[in-house]
C-alpha cells in the first residue's frame, strides 16, 4: 500500500549538510502496523514526514496505493494527504476551540457540508470514546484524553493509513496501554494501515506486526511478527535479527 524507494532528505546546518534520512527503501503492507524503531537523532520523524511530504524529499518517491505522490502537484498532493491521518507526541490540538471543532477542522479543509461534518464529528469521538467532552477545551482534558480526541481528528476524513510520531511518549503507563488499544481498534475495526515511530521497543512488542531498526538515516532491517515473535525477514540470518533486537532491548528496556 505504501512504497518508499531510495528516499533521501538532508538539511543545511552551520557547518555544513546532514543527511537526516539516506536512501530509505520501505514496503508497508496493507492493513499491517509497522513499527519504525531508533535512537534520537535516526531521523524517525523526518522519515514519517517524508511519507506524507509534509518534507520534500531530495530524492526517490513515495507510492502510496500505486500513485506516484513525489511527482503530484501541490494541489493534487494536498487532496491525497486528506486520505493520511497524523498524530504526534504533544498532540498538536488547537487550544482555543473546542474538542468538537478540533476535530472538525480537517473536515472544513475538506469542504465536507456541514451537516456531514457535525455527524462525522459526532462518529468519530463516539468511536474514541469521548463523545461527552465534545464541548470541552484541551486544557480542560488529560493527555490520554488530548491525544483521543488528535485520533479523532486524524480519522475524520476516513484516511486508509496513519502516521503516528512517538504518539505515547509523553503518557504514563496505564494511559499508553489505553491509547494503544485505540491504535489496535482502528487497525483491526476499520482496517487502517498505521505505521508508528517509536524509540519504545515495549511499544513495538504490543502493537507492530512489522518493525524497521533505523540507525544513521537508514533502515538496517526489517522483521514481521509471526506466531507472536518477531521473525527476520528473508535477507537476514537469525543471529542478526538477535543483534540488533538484542540491542534494542538493550538501549529501551
Ligand atoms: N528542519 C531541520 N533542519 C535541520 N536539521 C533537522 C531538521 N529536521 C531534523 N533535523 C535533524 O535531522 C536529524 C534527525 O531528526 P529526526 O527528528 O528525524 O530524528 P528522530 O529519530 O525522530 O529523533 P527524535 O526521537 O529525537 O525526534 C536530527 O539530527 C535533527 O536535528
Amino acid at each position: 500500500m505504501l512504497s518508499l524507494s531510495r528516499i533521501s532528505k538532508s538539511f543545511e546546518v552551520k557547518d555544513g549538510v546532514y543527511q537526516a534520512v539516506d536512501s530509505v527503501t520501505l514496503e508497508v503492507e496493507k492493513g499491517s502496523i509497522h513499527g519504525i524503531i531508533g535512537a534520537s537523532g535516526a531521523g524517525k520523524s523526518t522519515l514519517l514526514r517524508l511519507i506524507n511530504l509534509l518534507e520534500r524529499p531530495d530524492e526517490g518517491s513515495v507510492i502510496l496505493n500505486g500513485r506516484e505522490m513525489t511527482v503530484l502537484p501541490e494541489k493534487l498532493l494536498r487532496q491525497e494527504r486528506q486520505k493520511i491521518g497524523m498524530i504526534f507526541q504533544q498532540f498538536n490540538l488547537v487550544a482555543n476551540v473546542s474538542v468538537s471543532r478540533n476535530v472538525s477542522i480537517p473536515l472544513e479543509l475538506a469542504g465536507v457540508p456541514k451537516r456531514e461534518r457535525t455527524e462525522r464529528v459526532e462518529e468519530c469521538l463516539r468511536f474514541v470514546g469521548l463523545a461527552d467532552k465534545a464541548g470541552q477545551y484541551p486544557a480542560q482534558l488529560s493527555g490520554g484524553q488530548r491525544q483521543r480526541v488528535a485520533i479523532a481528528r486524524a480519522l475524520a476524513n476516513h484516511p486508509g493509513l496513519l502516521l503516528c510520531d512517538e504518539p505515547t511518549s509523553s503518557l504514563d503507563p496505564a494511559t499508553t496501554t489505553e491509547i494503544l488499544g485505540v491504535l489496535k481498534h482502528i487497525n483491526e475495526k476499520l482496517g487502517v494501515t498505521i505505521v508508528i515511530v517509536t524509540h519504545e521497543m515495549d511499544v513495538v512488542k504490543r502493537l507492530c506486526s512489522h518493525v524497521s531498526v533505523m540507525e544513521d538515516g537508514r533502515i538496517v532491517d526489517t522483521f514481521s511478527r509471526a506466531d507472536g515473535e518477531f521473525l527476520p525477514a528473508a535477507s537476514s540470518s537469525g543471529s542478526y535479527r538477535e543483534q540488533i533486537l538484542g540491542k534494542a532491548r538493550e538501549d529501551y528496556a
